[in-house]
């Protein structure tokens, strides 16, 4: 059986996309695989992602793709899917997920505590922006576009002195840059960053199937808690919400940070849920 697999066209896209096809290829060696790449609203609207009033820019073209059957399913970044989908289409796959952290990349090797004061650090989340300006309110924060390439080159340019990327995204390119990592406790990540989904449609049972066998239930149980608390709380790319879920099989934890707006105020909870009993802290 041959497939069609939907994408975008960025490199981060095609290598994650790779990546599972070469997971896929393995699972079910009599499959082929080709991939198609579909340009998204993202792609082409350079404006600063808070600024533009749209879920799903960097998906809706591609799972549309899937629902009319021009590809047989699609690779995501999970991060990038709205947590409601077309009601034909499913996240049929959550592969084994990527770290989720996110990484401060200067190329002085300067970390978000020691680079200079009044230094212009790039970023377009208003979760990453918010939490930079909290922890250090001597730099400025400005928005910057583009892709993973783009902007570590622009970290190098004359209106950057450090951006912030996820290091999931660093690390399925494979690119060689300085960074220094963000610890959670103290910089909270996109809900379901460093996981990919592949959307396919509802009914298609065979292909489901297939994809079914490179699936990782710790990783499916962690996103699935943060779209639903992204979901709860209606977060996007308008609303600085941090959250991460952690499965070992027998117990999740949950740890989730919003902010206001302008950053002065921050609610932090963490709720750990066992087999036998929940467990609740507040702080
Ligand atoms: N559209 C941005 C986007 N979508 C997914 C990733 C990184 C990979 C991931 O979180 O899985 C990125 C880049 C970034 O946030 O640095």
């Amino acid at each position: 059986m041959k497939y069609i697999v939907g994408a975008r066209g960025s490199q981060l896209s095609v290598a994650q996309t790779n990546l599972v096809i070469e997971q896929l290829k393995k699972a079910n060696p009599d499959a082929k695989y080709e991939i198609k790449t579909i340009t998204t609203k993202g792609d082409t609207d350079s404006r600063p992602l808070f600024t533009i009033d749209q879920k799903g820019i960097f998906e809706k073209e591609i799972d549309r793709a899937v629902a009319q059957k021009e590809v047989d399913f699609a690779v995501h970044s999970l991060k990038d899917v709205p947590s409601e989908l077309d009601e034909n289409l499913t996240l049929a796959c959550i592969p084994k997920r990527e770290t989720v952290n996110d990484v401060f990349i200067s190329p002085d090797g300067s970390s978000l505590d020691s680079i200079k004061s009044g230094s212009v650090i790039g970023t377009s989340s208003l979760r990453r922006a918010v939490q930079v300006s909290r922890k250090r309110p001597d730099v400025t924060v400005k928005p910057i576009r583009g892709n993973i390439e783009t902007r570590i080159k622009k970290a190098s340019g004359e209106n950057y002195d450090a951006i912030v990327l996820a290091k999931a995204g660093i690390t399925r390119l494979g690119v060689d840059v300085k960074y220094t990592e963000l610890s959670t406790d103290d910089f909270s990540p996109s809900p379901g960053q460093g996981a990919i989904a592949i959307v396919a449609r509802a009914d298609d049972s065979e292909t489901i199937e297939m994809l079914k066998k490179i699936e990782d239930s710790d990783s499916r149980l962690e996103i699935e808690a943060e779209r639903a608390l992204s979901d709860f709380v209606d977060s996007g790319c308008r609303f600085p919400v941090g959250a991460y879920a952690k499965s070992n099989g027998t117990e999740m934890t949950l740890t989730v940070t919003a902010f206001s707006v302008d950053g002065k105020q921050s609610l932090h909870v963490s709720k750990t849920w066992r087999q036998q009993t929940d467990h609740t802290s507040c702080s």
